[in-house]
């Protein structure tokens, strides 16, 4: 339900100007004939496309003349022109306020509800009565257009909205608006912020899109926008910001002018190939295929040129030619006779040694520069510094049927595949054969000492519960630790929720039973190891895996500690408390991810800000994935299992129940949730 207090105040504004807006002037063309163009001077309310200043003035200068000295031709002349150009600038204004309208039915599948909600009705002037979410310049020109986070699923008609030529700023965030970002958007000439993060976008930006010149900021980020960016995107030279974080962008990124940009992020897409100079880390992680700094994974080196290249560099004239081949013939048999005898001592080095000519293959393959052999080379990094034997004996397998000959040097000789670098450390996909695929997490900046990281690890390996992943093995040196898990093949509960954005099922019952087992799984691990203070750490729904018969599965354990890693503290951490208290909040935004569709990146306070200030307005109904609502949610336990994540996700560490209670409630919930189901059955 709409708060009461919004729809009063629009009916106030409609009783201020009730809906007399003739018929007829809502259609009125250019060309309509003078007698029907007095009819917008007559009566006041019509009036609202006039500036005041204007209207006035040219009325008084007629009004201060006695009408028998001006000559009637002047009049005959004066009046029709004068009607005319009032017509036709309010004909002009009509026709922007009926587009805007049109554009704003098209942004919502309920649209005739959302006009009127807002208040844009084509009888008020968006300027002057205050359509909600239009902010004017000199109360005459709709200046900027910002409807955030109300909901609207429909689509965009940029050629509808950029009717208004005046836009600089159009904010349409974090609603559920699919479809593509039309092409007629370049229309709206003067926009300098366009903020469309948050939604269902898809397909590729529209090339149309860098003839917006005075573009200063850009979002599409957490969008499925897919396809390359525009290559004349560096032509907006005034770009600040640009965010396209979380889509599904590939191809590779354009060299933006990074001394000018102030928010650069393209994490978490399918770029490949370089990185442009001056983009940072943190804004490129999750794009498999970029290489060169500041990522570790070196560029293969630029193609060799082609023959006929080739040939035009040795452009030398045929004289020159002869001169030189003397010195060329000479130069190939020193050359040859050098290359002989390395060839024949590497191959004398690699008899001596075959572990030595293992290494040297795969110095030969890393610097071939395939993805898989970039990634490697960091990966194996420990097996360059640490002597052969003091890595195998750092290794411990824990039980496990499919590893327990696991060595480490079968983890070092595999193919590595770099699956994400997150804040914590860097994982790698690795086959150890054919049929076992391995996740490496390899831990970045944790101060913890061999023994304790040791201790920890085999004391969380105690704790065994179906929703839990158990490491298959740890490594720990004084400069690597390594965890070693089963690879899930079904991927994470993030991609899973991501996937339910582009219509994959991923229903009610399915979020429900997750919720279930995750809450089991978590509260288990806290009850036991509750007694070392040990939490998982840094929940979130990318860290919980779908096992091959779907049920979710926490993984990474234990990995962090409050204090183990040099970033500084962020800033919910006062909010997140304990650890342990911390992984309730946790997972809260993972409830909440899953009753809204929307999954964060974040620590996810944006979402329960956002949450909570839909509910405090009562549109509780309003925060819900619409597909959760045609999947045959029972409103009743929607709105109970949102009461769980709110209570999670409480400012107040010590207000939030334990994971014990969390559970509890879930399971009756659920029990709930199944007695409906048979009720009506
Ligand atoms: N055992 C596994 N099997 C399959 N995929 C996994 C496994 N562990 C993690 N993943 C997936 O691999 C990707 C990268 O994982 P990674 O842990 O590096 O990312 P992250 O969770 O964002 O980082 P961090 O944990 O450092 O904050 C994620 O999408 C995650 O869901």
């Amino acid at each position: 339900m709409r708060p009461a207090s919004f729809l009063l105040k629009n009916h106030l504004l409609l009783g201020h100007f009730p809906l007399s807006f003739p018929p007829k002037t809502r259609s009125k063309k250019k060309n309509k004939p003078p007698t029907f163009l007095l009819q917008p001077l007559l009566s006041p309310p019509f009036l609202i496309d006039i500036p005041p200043p204007q209207t006035s003035s040219l009325a008084n200068q007629f009004s201060t003349l006695p009408m028998e000295k001006i000559p009637t031709w002047v009049i005959s002349i004066s009046f029709p022109l004068l009607l005319l150009l009032t017509y036709s600038a309010n004909a002009e204004k009509d026709d922007v306020k009926l587009s805007l309208i049109s554009f704003l039915r098209k942004l919502s599948s309920n649209n005739s509800r959302t006009d009127l909600e807002l208040g844009w009705n084509a009888s008020l002037d968006p300027c002057l009565n205050g359509w909600a979410g239009v902010d004017c310049k000199d109360t005459n020109t709709v200046r900027k257009i910002v409807l955030e986070g109300l909901g609207l699923d429909g689509s965009i008609d940029a050629g509808l909205l950029c009717k208004a030529e005046s836009l600089t700023v159009v904010s349409l965030r974090d609603n559920e608006l699919h479809g593509q970002l039309p092409p007629e958007i370049s229309n709206c000439t003067e926009l300098t912020g366009l903020y469309l993060g948050g939604n269902r976008l898809s397909g590729s930006l529209p090339t149309s899109l860098s003839l917006l010149s005075n573009l200063k900021r850009l979002n599409i980020s957490f969008n499925n926008f897919s396809g390359e960016l525009p290559p004349d995107l560096p032509r907006i030279s005034g770009l600040k910001t640009f965010l396209a974080r979380n889509n599904s962008l590939d191809g590779t990124i354009p060299q933006l002018d990074f001394s000018n940009l102030k928010e650069f992020d393209v994490a978490y897409n399918r770029f490949s190939g370089p990185v442009p100079e001056g983009a940072g880390l943190e804004s490129l992680v999750g794009n498999a295929g970029l290489c060169g700094e500041p990522l570790p994974a070196a560029c293969p080196p630029a193609p060799s040129p082609s023959p006929g290249e080739k040939k035009k560099s040795k452009n030398l004239s045929a004289d020159k030619a002869i001169m030189f081949s003397g010195y060329i013939a000479l130069g190939l048999v020193v050359l040859l006779f050098f290359t002989y005898k390395l060839v024949y001592r590497r191959k004398a080095d690699a008899k001596k040694d075959g572990s030595e000519k293992k290494a040297a293959d795969s110095s030969t393959k890393s610097s071939s520069g395939s993805k898989t052999a970039a990634s490697r080379s960091e990966y194996s990094l420990p097996a360059s510094n640490e002597s052969p034997a003091a890595v195998s004996s750092s290794l411990v397998v824990l039980v496990n049927p499919t590893t327990k000959e696991l060595k480490f040097e079968d983890l070092l000789k595999a193919p590595a595949e770099l699956l994400g670098r997150g804040r914590f450390g860097s994982l790698y996909k690795v086959m150890i054969d054919d049929t076992t695929a391995l996740a490496v997490k390899r831990i970045k900046d944790w101060a913890i000492s061999a023994e304790d990281f040791r201790k920890r690890m085999e004391r969380i390996d105690r704790v065994k519960h179906p929703n839990v992943l158990s490491a298959v093995a740890f490594y720990c040196s004084t400069q690597e630790k390594l965890l070693v898990y089963e690879y899930q093949k079904n991927g994470s509960l993030f991609k899973l929720l991501r996937g339910s954005q582009n219509g994959q099922a991923f229903d009610w019952g399915s979020r429900l039973s997750a919720a279930g087992g995750i809450a089991d799984g978590l509260a288990f691990m806290h009850q036991e190891l509750h007694d070392y203070g040990i939490g998982h750490g840094n929940l979130k729904s990318s860290n919980i895996l779908i096992k091959t018969n779907m049920d979710p599965c926490i993984s990474e354990y234990g990995l962090m500690t409050k204090n183990n890693h040099q970033s500084p503290p962020a800033p919910s951490d006062n909010i997140q408390g304990s650890i342990l208290k911390a992984d309730i909040y946790n997972f809260g935004i993972i409830l909440l991810e899953m009753l809204t569709g929307k999954v964060t990146q974040n620590n996810g306070s944006e979402l329960a800000r956002w949450v909570n200030s839909v509910v405090r307005e009562e549109w509780t109904v309003e925060v819900f994935d619409k597909a959760l609502l045609s999947s045959g949610a029972g409103e009743d336990q929607m709105v109970q299992l949102l009461q769980v994540a709110l209570k999670c996700t409480n400012p107040s560490p010590d207000a939030r129940p334990s994971m014990n209670q969390v559970a509890t409630m879930i399971d009756a919930i659920k029990e709930e949730d199944e007695r409906s189901i048979a009720s009506e059955a």
